[in-house]
């Protein structure tokens, strides 16, 4: 069985490499997102000191009292995703639509808050924030932040593309309105027994709607992805080097549908952290605090999703009907608040 403790790949051999290494890296990338669901990536482009300096910004803005951080509300209902949403204002679901269904989960409450912004010039969902003397800089900082990891989203759409034999700029030529989302994620310390009897959740299975995330998170441990191999299995995805160093990707909903299959979006949920990471928490009653920032990005929203030629075949047809990644990502959003 994988421990997923392997299967770290070097970027700067496809961003800087010559081409045999370049063809190297998108085979191993191919076979990453085949096999495991997900990559980490070392050397990734995005500047370390800026991760961790992104970090405590996070830890500031959630030190905030509660009334102050409502003073960039995320708004009622899935759009704009922009704001900040107090714990238990999203739940996290996967493939159920009805009403009274969500009502029901949204009874196990995901104890996290988080704090959603986008590109600056993006009218669609534009950006919410604090009136600037709470937090000084915050908003400064947070849309350089989205700068540098949207780059990086743009190179590792290239990878893809390179990997699937399209023309190199194909998924980028998808992405180019920038309607991606950077996000703050703090899961407070809580109780370890209401986890571990899921009374609560930190983040429940899902896999994220649009094309591509991309994940920083902290030494607390706790992420897990579900094997591929075999439905129901989840394995910790352990944090290992310093903070920055090393980013997770993962694929989502909408590769696999391009993809026909081929690259799924891999399912992922945050627990508490594995017990032969942290051994000193077992004396605990409480689960330390976790903080996390993912940077999703979507297609385009009037981008047609289908599966891409290459992908299906007579003997392997088409398993998704085309759609809009505006129609698709609405739809996914929309049980979530
Ligand atoms: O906090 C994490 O590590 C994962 C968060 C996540 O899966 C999400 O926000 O979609
Ligand atoms: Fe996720």
């Amino acid at each position: 069985m994988k421990t997923h403790t392997s299967g770290v790949l070097d970027f700067s051999t496809y961003r800087t490499g010559s081409l045999k290494q370049r063809q190297e890296f998108v085979g191993q990338l191919d076979d990453a997102f085949r096999n495991d669901g997900f990559v980490r990536l070392i050397n990734h482009g995005v500047d370390k000191d800026k991760v961790k300096m992104c970090f405590a910004w996070s830890a500031q803005f959630f030190s905030l009292p509660a009334d102050v951080k409502m003073l960039a509300p995320h708004p009622p209902g899935a759009s704009p995703h922009r704001g900040y949403s107090a714990i238990g204002a999203e739940k996290i679901t996967q493939d159920v639509f009805d009403r009274s269904n969500l009502m029901e989960l949204r009874q196990t409450p995901d104890m996290k808050e988080s704090f959603e912004s986008g590109h600056v010039s993006d009218e669609r969902q534009p950006n919410i924030w604090l009136p600037e003397e709470q937090l000084p800089g915050f908003r400064a900082f947070m849309e350089d932040f989205y700068c540098e990891c949207s780059l990086v989203v743009h190179s590792v759409l290239d990878a893809l593309s390179t990997a699937l034999c399209l023309p190199v700029h194909y998924f980028q030529s998808k992405h180019s309105h920038d309607t991606f989302q950077l996000r703050l994620l703090h899961y407070p310390s809580v109780s370890r027994k209401l986890l571990n009897e899921a009374k609560i959740s930190r983040i429940g299975a899902h896999s994220d709607f649009g094309s591509l995330t991309l994940l920083f998170q902290d030494s607390s441990g706790g992420l897990e992805v579900e094997s591929m191999q075999s439905t129901g299995n989840f394995q910790p995805v352990h944090p290992i080097g310093e903070i920055g160093d090393v980013l997770v990707v993962n694929l989502g909903d909408l590769m696999e549908r391009w993809t026909n299959g081929r690259w799924k979006a891999v399912v992922h949920r945050v627990m508490g952290p594995a017990v032969d990471q942290r051994t000193e928490i077992i004396a605990s009653d409480e689960y330390p605090a976790r903080y996390s920032i993912p940077f999703f990005a979507g297609p385009n929203e009037d981008v047609v999703v289908e599966p891409l030629p290459g992908c299906w075949s007579m003997s392997n047809p088409k398993k998704f009907t085309p759609i809009t990644a505006g129609v698709y990502t609405q739809k996914r959003a929309d049980t979530s608040y």
